[in-house]
């Protein structure tokens, strides 16, 4: 029998949080909690100078989860909120937030993800973002692919962003979008191996402490599969929908699916699927070949009941323009692969999604 959330946080209603004497599930204090198969992993967020009190709780947690049928390995790490070195101003005075939050002058978040690596999620990502901020919305784009951070490339920015205070990250900007990037917070060259609750803070400190400045949409490029990232994020941050982007292969369509679960249990609504390298067009000759197949991502979003937003083909104008830091909608709007971004575009648009 394999374990469930729901079994683990049963366990958790029953252990008291010696901060509020209430139950643990119920405090804040448990973040990023991931059931995967047999491992259960969570973060203690802590007060510094709680930290002898919880130890007691830390060991209750893993010997009751670890006491439960089909778990086999329980990893709960104790991490200090660190609420006296400096908070943006933008969170002084207030308590530090539990639940899914709104982010001062962000309107709506909407999150691109895909369950599998190079399907074309940054690449989706840039080109909608580029493409809201040409119909004249205030667009902000995170990128929080800690594995291959490609958004600097992709919109051809670069440089370390400032910070003249100390304590809040000008982002960058281009063709219209307000941009940072966690690979901005690192050496190019520089393989980072990034562990929960340092990815819990790095992704808090990108929504909270750079200046967005007001925007309708801020769209976020989450690594591929369903890791601590997209967990921190939506329960840090409220997600008003999440976008999930699939070839058509099997592969990726199971992963997708996986994805579409997570954010289902994450309580953030699917706005659609999107099908990316869904049929190549030979930039010579224009002969059509589905060499990825083709339609799987249609098939897959009808039997769950999620809207397909567009079906992108594979083509080499769309690769070069990614890579030659203008997106196609930038660099080449009239054309018929620019269109199928600007079509998911006005869709969002109509649907006061961005
Ligand atoms: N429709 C397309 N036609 C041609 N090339 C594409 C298309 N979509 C993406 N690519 C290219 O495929 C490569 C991978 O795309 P991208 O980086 O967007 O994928 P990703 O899913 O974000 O990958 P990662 O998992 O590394 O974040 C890039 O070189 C990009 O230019």
């Amino acid at each position: 029998m394999s374990v469930t959330r729901d079994d683990v946080q049963a366990v958790l209603a029953g252990i008291t949080d010696p901060a509020t004497n209430g139950p643990l599930n119920a405090s804040g204090a448990v973040k990023a909690l991931t059931v995967d198969g047999g491992t259960v992993r969570f973060v203690l967020e802590i007060a510094a100078s709680r930290a002898a009190e919880y130890a007691p709780v830390q060991a209750e947690a893993e010997k009751l989860i670890g006491a439960l049928d089909g778990v086999e390995k329980v990893t709960v790490v104790m991490t200090a909120h660190s609420s006296p070195a400096a908070p943006p101003d933008l969170k002084s005075g207030r308590a530090a937030p539990s639940g899914p939050q709104k982010i001062p002058g962000i309107d709506r978040i909407l999150a691109v993800a895909s369950g599998k690596g190079g399907v074309g999620k940054s690449t989706v990502a840039s080109n909608l973002a580029c493409a809201l901020a040409a119909m004249g919305r205030r667009v902000g784009l995170l990128d929080a692919d800690v594995y291959g951070p490609s958004q600097p490339r992709m919109l051809g920015v670069s440089g370390r962003p400032a910070s003249p205070d100390g304590k809040t990250i000008l982002p960058l900007r281009n063709y219209g979008v307000t941009m940072m990037s966690i690979g901005l917070m690192t050496n190019e060259d520089q393989a980072v191996v990034w562990r929960g609750p340092m990815l819990m803070g790095a992704l808090q400190q990108m929504m909270n402490q750079v200046q967005w400045g007001a925007l309708d949409v801020l769209i976020v490029d989450l690594p591929p599969g369903t890791g601590d990232v997209q967990m921190t994020l939506a329960q840090k941050a409220q997600v008003d929908g999440a976008i999930i982007v699939s070839t058509p292969q099997d592969v990726a369509l199971l992963d997708a699916r996986k994805g579409i679960d997570m954010f289902q249990q994450l309580h953030v609504p699917i706005i659609g699927m999107i099908e990316n390298m869904s049929t190549h067009i030979c930039s010579e000759c224009g002969h059509e070949e589905h060499v990825f197949g083709h339609g799987g991502v249609a098939k897959e979003a009808a039997k769950l009941g999620v809207p397909l937003l567009a079906e992108i083909p594979l083509h080499l104008s769309i690769r070069l323009a990614a890579d030659g830091g203008a997106p196609i909608v930038v660099s080449d709007p009239e054309s018929a692969q620019a269109k199928a971004f600007l079509d998911v575009a006005k869709h969002l648009i109509d649907a006061g999604s961005a």
